[in-house]
């Protein structure tokens, strides 16, 4: 439900947040997430619709077997990957946004004995009575494919998607990131496709923050370094990919030339419509794990 502050609220906030309130108001994409069936989490989930469907429906390969979405929080993206892959779009419909209906899916499958619950999703959400009755209504379907979501911030389950909640930095996280990959079929564990949303805390001073998403950026080539499954394995010129965000940075470009650009068949910058024009994101597609940096 859209926010609409009364006229006394709105008297009392700060200038500050009277922009962000009129920014909301105008906003095409936050309407449409709050009137999508779907129910996106993130208004973000767009960026990521919008960059699959403008280049080649990279997420919807049929070799695509495995995603890892870094800085998943609140799972918008997920959201969006867990329907390409077939994992039940329409648990989203819920007034949860498909959280109830994960955990009822996943419940099912614990009962067949056909799905081994993550430990790092917390089973006591099983029991929140707000959902029951939604509970009722849905009947899961199974996707193909593992997706593996992780943040510093703790996520609603979405149905199909293996939640981890660390630093994706944190050796904790590679070895459970790995462990939950490595399935019959993909016993490296490799991903077929990494992406990344992710942004560091804004601390308020500037310089540190865009150097600090510089580093972001290169702790997030090294993660596609060693886990992300090469084009030759998948025997396709733009197989194993990378989608990650990026901010302008003075070294950037340099970023890209010496390590992207070698490493990958194909590399693009994309500003997505849904992302706003004041914003100084991008997202870098890079498409065709080359790997020759190993
Ligand atoms: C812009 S949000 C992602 C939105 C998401 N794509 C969606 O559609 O819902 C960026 C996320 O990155 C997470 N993050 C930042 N640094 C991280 C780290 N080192 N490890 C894991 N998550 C991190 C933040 O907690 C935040 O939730």
């Amino acid at each position: 439900m859209l926010f609409r502050p009364t006229a006394a609220c709105y008297k009392n906030l700060k200038a500050s947040s009277k922009t962000w309130v009129a920014r909301q108001f105008r906003d095409p994409y936050v309407k449409k997430r709050l009137s999508d069936p779907a129910a996106y989490r993130s208004r973000s989930a767009f960026k990521l619709l919008e960059i699959d469907a403008e280049w080649d429906h990279f997420l919807q390969k049929p070799d695509v077997r495995a995603v890892v979405d870094l800085g998943a929080a609140p799972g918008g993206w997920s959201q969006v990957v867990a329907g390409k892959l077939g994992w039940g779009a329409e648990a989203s419909k819920l007034p949860s946004g498909g959280y109830a209906y994960g955990v009822k899916s996943e419940l099912e499958m614990e009962k067949k004995g056909t799905w081994s619950s993550p430990k790092s999703v917390s089973h006591q959400e099983v029991f929140d009575p707000l959902n029951i009755d939604a509970l009722k209504e849905f009947t899961p379907s199974a996707g193909r494919g593992t997706i593996v979501a992780v943040d510093l911030l703790r996520m609603q389950p979405i149905h199909g998607v293996h939640a981890i909640q660390a630093d994706f930095l944190s050796p904790e996280a590679a070895d459970r990131i790995h462990e939950l990959l490595s399935v019959k079929g993909n016993l490296e564990g490799k991903a077929d496709i990494i992406l990344s949303d992710m942004a560091g805390n804004a601390s308020g001073n500037d310089t540190h923050d865009i150097e600090s998403s510089l580093e972001i950026c290169e702790a997030v080539y090294e993660f596609a370094r060693r886990n992300l499954r090469s084009a030759e394995d998948v025997g396709r010129r733009r197989g194993g990919v990378l989608l990650m965000k990026h901010f302008e940075h003075p070294l950037l470009q340099k970023f890209r030339m010496e390590k992207l650009q070698p490493n990958f068949n194909d590399v693009k910058y994309i500003k997505p419509e849904a992302s706003r024009s004041a914003s100084r994101e991008g997202y870098f597609l890079c498409q065709g794990w080359r790997a020759i940096d190993i």
